[in-house]
């Protein structure tokens, strides 16, 4: 199970609260999954009133916090100070949006909001993509967790580049990293998990689903298969044929 800021997580699987159909198939979608941590956005899920935050909080979950919707240092900076008072956690996760049509962080600004927010002792979950360089400097900035997307936030398409991915892992081997963002499928979260991504995290494809508490058990299945490949260290890919069955000598004709 991950450990992420010291702390043991219960699944490698997070969820999103935003979208469900009703507060009910929420709150049964996430019984299903096991999910250890549920992410909330501050901004977006106001209008919910006291009756969404006494349901994510009976979620059995670790609340997360998100900036969903931040377009500037500055604006996650004072989401993720009202984040702190209003869940009483110094876990945030950073969400600064730089690209309206693929909902791309902004590294820049991210990186600068998450060097604030580190020395104020906020826990920071930054969104971010699998640019090393960018990545680099999250940790810099005193980030403990990375969270490169998968494929843009909503669109589903699962590991737009695994090659990058799986690069970003081989770079941090001691960094805790979970996809965050773009996971569609179930394949998608055993792909990630495969890869030796410590979590996680999606949204849309379970609130979207045309039976999110099925897909959430799904996700809870695909994520504990992969990491249970992931840790039976995997067989190499050749581009040739190798014999599975061994051939001794000649049959008699
Ligand atoms: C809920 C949340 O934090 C999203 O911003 C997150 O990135 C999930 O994305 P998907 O909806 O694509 O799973």
């Amino acid at each position: 199970m991950p450990v992420l800021y010291g702390t043991h997580v219960e699944s490698a699987l997070m969820l999103g609260t935003a979208g469900y159909p009703s507060p009910r198939i929420l709150a049964d979608a996430f019984a299903r999954s096991g999910a250890g941590i549920a992410t909330v956005s501050l901004r977006r899920e106001t209008g919910g009133g006291q009756d969404f935050w006494t349901l994510v909080q009976s979620l059995g979950a670790r609340l997360l916090p998100n900036t969903a919707g931040c377009h500037s240092a500055r604006e996650a900076v004072t989401t993720a100070h009202m984040a702190r008072e209003v869940f009483a956690t110094d876990w945030i996760k950073l969400e600064v949006i730089g690209h309206a049509d693929t909902l791309q962080p902004d590294v820049f600004e991210l990186v600068q909001a998450a060097r604030i927010l580190a020395a104020e002792g906020f826990k920071v979950f930054p969104y971010c993509t699998e640019d090393l360089t960018a990545c680099e400097r999250l940790l810099d900035a005193g980030c403990q967790v990375l969270m490169p997307w998968g494929a843009p936030i909503g669109s589903g398409l699962g590991l737009n580049n695994p090659h990058g991915l799986r690069a970003l892992r081989a770079a941090f081997p001691d960094v805790p990293l979970v996809i965050d963002a773009g996971i569609g499928l179930p394949s998608h979260a055993a792909a990630a998990m495969e890869m030796g991504y410590d979590a996680v995290l999606l949204n849309s494809a379970v609130a979207r689903a045309g039976d999110p508490v099925q897909m959430a058990g799904a996700m809870a299945d695909a994520v504990r298969a992969g990491r249970a490949a992931y840790l039976a260290d995997p067989m190499e890919r050749t581009d040739m044929a190798v014999p599975s069955t061994p051939v001794l000598g000649k049959a008699f004709l």
